[in-house]
């Protein structure tokens, strides 16, 4: 694989996310598109870099069909500025579905949701049992780090706060990932864990069924409480039950009743709708 700058040719700016800006770019010798992250890592302080080595270690360790592929990676000293050159995913994010949808009044297929639930799940499974010894929580799932490639297939992306942790320790930190995604484990000062991701997944996926968060609020003290009572309105009625019941299950405020993604995986409602489209 080509690692030298001179051998992409940017072809757009596709968005901006932590740390750096996305472009798409183009391979002069396989003609193959990709994105590639710029990181300026001019102004970051020694654990900001450590968290950023650790994205890219996580990234390069990963390979798996819902997951963003990692390419390469370039690293200029005299810009300060480090290239991640990522699979092109070309349906874009999820948070863009979601705005169009809105603006267009028109509702997110419930068949799309189930797959975005599976492929999402089989993305975070591969993440919380990745090297047997190892955890990775992905502690920033949320509707813009969810990518479709051509096939309509779902990729989790931008690990931009991935923690590598030991298996049983889970991470100190208390406040991390969209503020609206905040499990009640975390707000309370408990400690971020894989039911953490669950909780944010329940909620990615009520949001693609709502077209807003479960929990919203003006104030970050109203938020909170409203996550921590765990009450939310159910999901539009011409949603099916199943999907609710699995959405409200991944919505327990108490994370012991929340599903491993194992149990979302192998549940019955799951397995009768979903495929891998590739
Ligand atoms: C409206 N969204 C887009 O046009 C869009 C498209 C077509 N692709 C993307 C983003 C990515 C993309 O295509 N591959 C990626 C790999 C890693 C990360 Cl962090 C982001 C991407 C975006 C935001």
């Amino acid at each position: 694989v080509s690692n030298k700058l001179e051998d992409f040719e940017v072809l757009e700016v596709i968005g901006s996310g932590s740390f750096g800006t996305c472009y798409k770019v183009c391979n002069k010798y396989d003609k193959m598109i990709y994105v590639c992250k710029a990181i300026d890592y001019g102004k970051m302080d020694e654990n900001q870099k450590e968290l950023l080595v650790s994205e890219v270690n996580v990234l390069s360790g990963l390979k798996h069909p819902n997951i963003v592929q990692y390419h390469s990676r370039i690293i200029n000293k005299k810009t300060t500025t480090l290239y991640i050159i990522m699979e092109y995913c070309e349906g874009g994010d999820l948070a863009s579905i979601i705005v169009s949808c809105k603006k267009n009044k028109k509702p997110i297929e419930e068949g799309f949701i189930w797959q975005v639930l599976y492929q999402t799940g089989r993305a975070l499974q591969a993440c919380h049992s990745h090297l047997k010894h190892v955890v990775v929580l992905h502690r920033d799932i949320k509707p813009a780090n969810v990518f479709l490639d051509s096939a309509g297939n779902v990729k989790l992306g931008d690990f931009g706060l991935a923690r590598i942790l030991q298996k049983e320790e889970s991470c100190a930190e208390t406040v991390v990932g969209t503020p609206f995604y905040m499990s009640p484990e975390v707000l309370g000062g408990g400690k971020y864990n894989r039911k953490s991701d669950i909780w944010a997944l329940g909620c990615l996926i009520y949001e693609l069924c709502a077209l807003s968060p479960p929990f919203v609020a003006s104030s970050f003290k109203l938020l909170t409480s409203s996550i921590k009572s765990g009450r939310f309105d159910r999901i539009p009625a011409h949603y099916s039950d199943d999907l609710h019941k699995m959405i409200s299950f991944m919505l327990s405020v108490d994370h012991e009743y929340r599903p491993t993604i194992e149990m979302v995986l192998h549940h019955p409602a799951v397995v009768v709708r979903v495929s891998q489209r590739s």
